[in-house]
């Protein structure tokens, strides 16, 4: 189908937003945004603090709407559906679109119940054992927790709670992982871990990841979309896109002076 297809690289597209633009009460975060998201592949959002990657990240599985003062114009569509519209379950959504978040959050719960707590809300019927095993091989944890299932997941190492979380996130068999700067609390060797498992991911799930690391966007993302801020009439610093192509070509072919100034470093 011609309208879902992205322009960019060929493949279908998972998530469009069309002419964009998210307010907190009368203060324009982000404005019109227009994006496609590829199936299958990773996307990475960079940009200096405050450009609304992490709100517009959030728009996607519509975590903003726990937040009283959102408000979004403009379109979202997950397969051509509108996800704002009346008719779509918020909880659903952010079943198929899950999250992985800053800070490993494990549940205080056993390592075994973090993974199977979702799966259970959702009503899933399966081998509990073979869920938790799948989950944790996919985030490649098993190994290191097998014998300690019904230990606490803050007993793990920060690095491994992430990767308990992104298998959480799996459990529950979504479509699509948003990543909100899902290494910043990590230490370079966990960081290099979660990337791997980046690559692995891809495969089956689409992947969206904010990230302030530029040497992470160019190694884990297949493509990437540079924010940038600039006055806005609603007062304040509004967040927009300047640039959304291959990663290769933003990170050595940029076609925007803005956009070559941030990645070689000179402002940011
Ligand atoms: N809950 C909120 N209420 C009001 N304003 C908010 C809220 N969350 C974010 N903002 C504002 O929206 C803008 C975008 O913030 P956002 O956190 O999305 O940017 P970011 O690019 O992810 O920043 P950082 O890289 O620092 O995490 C900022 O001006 C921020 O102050």
């Amino acid at each position: 189908m011609a309208t879902n297809i992205s322009t960019a690289n060929g493949t279908e597209t998972v998530l469009r937003t069309e002419n964009l633009n998210i307010y907190y009460g009368n203060f324009l975060a982000v404005q019109n945004v227009w994006l496609d998201i590829p199936k299958h592949k990773a996307t990475a959002f960079i940009g200096p603090s405050g450009c609304g990657k992490s709100t517009l990240l959030r728009c996607y599985n519509r975590l903003n709407d726990l937040i009283e003062s959102f408000r979004a114009e403009g379109k979202v569509t997950y397969y051509d559906k509108n996800l704002y519209a009346p008719d779509v379950d918020p909880v659903e959504v952010r079943r198929r679109i899950g999250m992985v978040f800053q800070r490993p959050n494990p549940f205080p719960k056993s390592i075994y119940d973090n993974i199977t707590f979702g799966a259970k809300i959702n009503g899933y019927t399966g081998n509990m054992d073979e869920l938790v095993e799948r989950s944790l091989r996919q985030a490649a944890l098993w190994d290191e927790v097998k014998d300690k299932l019904r230990q606490s997941g803050f007993s793990l190492s920060g690095g491994q709670q992430q990767r308990l979380c992104i298998a959480r996130a799996i459990a529950v068999q979504p479509d699509v992982i948003l990543m909100d700067e899902p290494c910043s609390a990590l230490d370079p060797v966990s960081t290099l871990r979660v990337e791997e498992l980046i690559h692995e991911l891809k495969e089956q799930y689409t992947i969206v990841i904010v990230t302030h690391n530029m040497q992470q966007a160019a190694r884990v993302s297949d493509m990437t979309a540079f924010f940038n801020v600039k006055p806005s009439d609603t007062g304040g610093r509004s967040g927009y896109l300047v640039e959304y192509d291959a990663t290769e070509t933003i990170f050595n072919n940029p076609k925007q002076e803005d956009t070559r100034d941030y990645v070689s470093g000179r402002f940011g």
